[in-house]
């Protein structure tokens, strides 16, 4: 086995970026609109014609020259001769003159020489039928040109990019592309991320918990973490401890194509941490320790997969707290990038923190709540929970009681209750954090 390899100390934007820069947004691929829900489009869509198409009624009732009825009251009705009925769906046979009026569905095409439309409730349609003039309607109030007529291209109008590049697609957006005519779209390609987890200790959920054993939980988190940043998952289970095993594991992630692969644990200095020196053999391996708390070891490198790629790897650390960090912080944003997801990074907002925290030199991602005071409005954010170890790298539970990240950064040891701190809320989508913070908006970009 090859020497120990080279650790390194990165600053949390310092191994972000050496992250970053490994990764590019993927190629497009085209998906049929009932498949696209929340994809991101890969090209700017431009309207290939006006939507509406053409002008049409927004009344059932009767196409007229707004002229003609000008003076029409319930008293003295204006009365037009009725010379088509046009449904929607239909097209009128010919032009509207002075004195006419046609009847007209809502949707139907207005016919040219009208340019108003009277709904039925103000014509002799509302009268007893005996009532009603023969082959003739009795306009009650008048109209101003345009009413009730909805203009060709007043939603969207040929030419204009209606969305553009990035747009991550949502059911009014697919609406919009259906009623340009698109079936199918050009999508970012969605990254596929292996999930390998490593150690002697682990079983899986449903396998029974010898001595010494623990249940993989880091498989299960950072599987649905990566659906929750755009990509799919690829679980590949668990790899033993020996060379063979996880060098096993790595070519099986390599040959079905993955576009990262994320391991956990072994990237520390316990004696078994063998998994550093396989990754070396598989790749150039960098191995860092970060001044972030928890998720302080952590890996990263390219693998050479067979076909010649070069494949990310992030070996996050075993802990299931520290992983979770690890993987909000450097490898969200690289899976967001894949996806041509933005922002990348997880917009911060301000609260006011409940107690004293103190910190020793690494940026702290503590686990919080965050919350609206109903008296003063402010935003609070308290990094204490019911259990007293709810900050322990191991304590995942604590996880689950957390809403947010409260952000302690490193060059900082003491932070006084009431001091307004950077939080970053977990699982709420980017579009929604304006309705919680509006100073928000200035991170969108
Ligand atoms: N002497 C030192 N020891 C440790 C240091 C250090 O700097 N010096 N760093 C500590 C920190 S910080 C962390 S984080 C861990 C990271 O260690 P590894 O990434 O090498 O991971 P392991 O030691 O294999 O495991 C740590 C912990 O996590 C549990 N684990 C592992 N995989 C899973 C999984 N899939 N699901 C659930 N839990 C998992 C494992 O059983 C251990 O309890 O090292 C510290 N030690
Ligand atoms: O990454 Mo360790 O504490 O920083 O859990």
């Amino acid at each position: 086995m090859n020497k120990t390899p080279v650790v390194e100390h990165r600053t949390v934007e310092e191994a972000r970026r050496d992250i970053l820069t490994a990764f590019q947004r993927l190629p497009a691929e085209r998906i049929a609109l009932h498949e696209a829900l929340g994809r991101v489009l890969a090209e700017d869509i431009r309207a290939p014609h006006d939507v509406p198409p053409f002008r049409n009624s927004a009344m059932d009732g009767y196409a007229v020259q707004a002229a003609d009825v000008q003076h029409a009251t319930p008293d003295q009705p204006v009365f037009l001769r009725v010379v088509a009925t046009i449904a929607a769906g239909g097209t009128p046979t010919r032009p509207l003159r002075a004195g006419e009026a046609m009847r007209i569905m809502t949707g139907a095409p207005v016919p040219e020489g009208a340019d108003a439309v009277v709904r039925f409730e103000e014509t002799s349609d509302t009268w007893a039928p005996e009532e009603r003039p023969p082959e003739q309607v009795a306009i009650l109030n008048p109209v101003r040109p345009g009413d009730n007529v909805r203009e060709a291209g007043e939603d969207v109008r040929q030419g204009t990019v209606v969305l553009p590049a990035g747009t991550r697609l949502t059911p009014a957006g697919l609406g919009v592309l259906a009623s340009l005519g698109f079936p199918e779209v050009p999508c970012v390609r969605q990254p596929r991320v292996g999930i390998l987890a490593t150690g002697d200790e682990l079983v899986q959920p449903g396998e029974p918990l010898a001595p010494g054993k623990i249940r993989n939980s880091n498989e299960y988190v950072n599987a649905a973490l990566v659906r929750r940043a755009g990509g799919i998952p690829v679980p590949l289970g668990i790899a033993r401890d020996t060379v063979e095993a996880l060098t096993g594991k790595v070519h099986e992630a390599l040959a079905l194509g993955v576009d990262m692969l994320i391991t956990s644990a072994g990237v520390s200095v316990g004696d078994y941490d063998f998994v550093k020196h396989v990754l070396a053999a598989e790749g150039e391996m960098h191995f860092w320790q970060v001044s972030i708390k928890p998720g302080k070891p952590l890996a990263f490198g390219l693998l050479r997969a067979p076909d010649g790629r070069s494949v990310p790897l992030l070996g996050l650390p075993g802990n299931p707290v520290a992983a979770y960090v690890a993987f909000e912080v450097f490898a969200r944003p690289a899976i967001r990038k894949m996806a041509g997801l933005t922002p990348i990074l997880r917009p911060t907002i301000k609260a006011r923190l409940q107690e004293d925290v103190r910190n020793s030199g690494r940026r702290h991602y503590m686990r919080a709540r965050v919350w609206r005071d109903a008296e003063s409005g402010e935003l609070r954010v308290s990094t204490k929970g019911d259990s007293l170890r709810v900050q322990g790298s191991g304590i995942l539970s604590a996880l689950v009681w957390a809403n947010a990240f409260a952000i302690i950064p490193e060059t900082t040891a003491h932070v006084p209750a009431g001091t307004w701190i950077e939080v970053e809320l977990l699982d709420v989508p980017e579009h929604a954090l304006p309705l919680i913070d509006p100073t928000v908006a200035q991170y969108e970009a």
